[in-house]
């Protein structure tokens, strides 16, 4: 269980993270989305103690990442898989940490299994693919068996094959009762791997519920209808306030449920070939709900040109 209060972090002038309060609990994937910018990986770095927060705080299990005993055991990160020594084994890695941290050396064949290196895993870690640096990035955070795990973008650059074995990963433990909380600007993605969603735009949070609201809050819901009587559906339903536009020789109908809709089809003796529900994608709630918190990225920020104007 992750608690954030009042989380804030301030860089010069750039607030990162603005008095945001999350939680996100145990025994499920819960997503963290924001846009390029948003603020996900500075509070995931306040989240591991690796940045101290400007003001609020943020807790796991109850506790301060520095007040764990043995921060391996609670919580484990992937958060840079590129970050090992080149030249030693995959094994000799985890080998390396698991002793620095008084983790069995037993663990580092476990761990390399639970991941499917086993056959590579006297191999150079440098020669290594990004997907097979992500599974070692993933080897080497649950090493201490942690409750917490935490993932920044893990899916970046993957090819499908590995996209699609981090998220069963995922789903699997968070079966076995972990927390898993993973960022994502890749909403569609999101869609697929989490069943809760922490959303931030410009450090602030715009909403926290589960995937499902948030997709069905956010997106416009509508009814598909088929119907061989189309003109006279169309006047009843705008007649009962419905909202009515119509695609390819169906109806696309908001503000109104399929119930209703068939309600009043068959009160006017109207016959349906289709009533079908559609269900607006992530994209379109994420688009809609952090429309104006995007950060735009200019390739060069306001300081730089400056410094580079003067230099002319
Ligand atoms: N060490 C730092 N010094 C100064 N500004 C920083 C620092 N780290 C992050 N920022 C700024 O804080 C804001 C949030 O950045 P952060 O990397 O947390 O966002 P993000 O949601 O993870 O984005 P991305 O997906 O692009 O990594 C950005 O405006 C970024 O430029």
């Amino acid at each position: 269980m992750i608690e954030a209060t009042g989380l804030t972090k301030r860089y010069g002038k750039t607030l990162a993270v603005n008095n945001l309060s999350f939680s996100v609990a145990a025994g499920q994937v819960t997503g963290f989305l924001g846009p390029n910018g948003a603020g996900k990986s500075t509070t995931m770095r306040m989240i591991l103690g690796l940045d101290n927060p400007t003001g609020g705080q943020v807790t796991i299990g109850g506790k301060k990442y520095h007040d764990l005993k043995e921060p391996l055991r609670t919580v484990g990160a992937l958060l840079d898989a590129k970050w090992v020594h080149p030249n030693r084994s995959a094994r000799a890695h985890l080998q390396w940490m698991a002793k620095s941290n008084r983790i069995p050396a037993s663990r580092v064949d476990e761990v390399l299994d639970t991941v499917g290196l086993t056959s590579v895993a006297g191999k150079r870690a440098g020669g290594f693919s990004l997907g097979m640096s992500q599974r070692l990035g993933i080897a080497a955070a649950l090493l201490g068996d942690p409750e917490v795990l935490l993932f920044d973008e893990p899916v970046n650059g993957l090819d499908p094959e590995g996209i699609l074995w981090i998220r069963k990963f995922m789903h699997r433990l968070a079966e076995e009762g972990r927390t898993v909380f993973v960022s994502s600007h890749l909403l569609s993605e999101m869609a697929l791997t989490a069943t809760n969603l922490v959303v931030i735009g410009r450090g602030k949070l715009i909403s926290q519920s589960s995937t499902e609201d948030f997709v069905s809050r956010a997106a416009e819901n509508t009814v598909k209808v088929r119907s061989p009587q189309l003109a006279e559906l169309r006047g009843v339903l705008q007649r009962a306030s419905a909202g009515v536009t119509e695609d390819a020789n169906a109806l696309v109908v908001s503000g109104m449920d399929s119930d209703k809709i068939g309600e009043i089809a068959a009160a006017n003796r109207i016959v349906l070939h289709e009533l079908s529900p559609q269900t607006g994608s992530l994209e379109q709630a994420f688009m809609q709900i952090t429309g104006d918190s995007v950060e735009y990225h200019t390739g060069l920020d306001a300081e730089a040109q400056h410094v580079l104007e003067s230099a002319k």
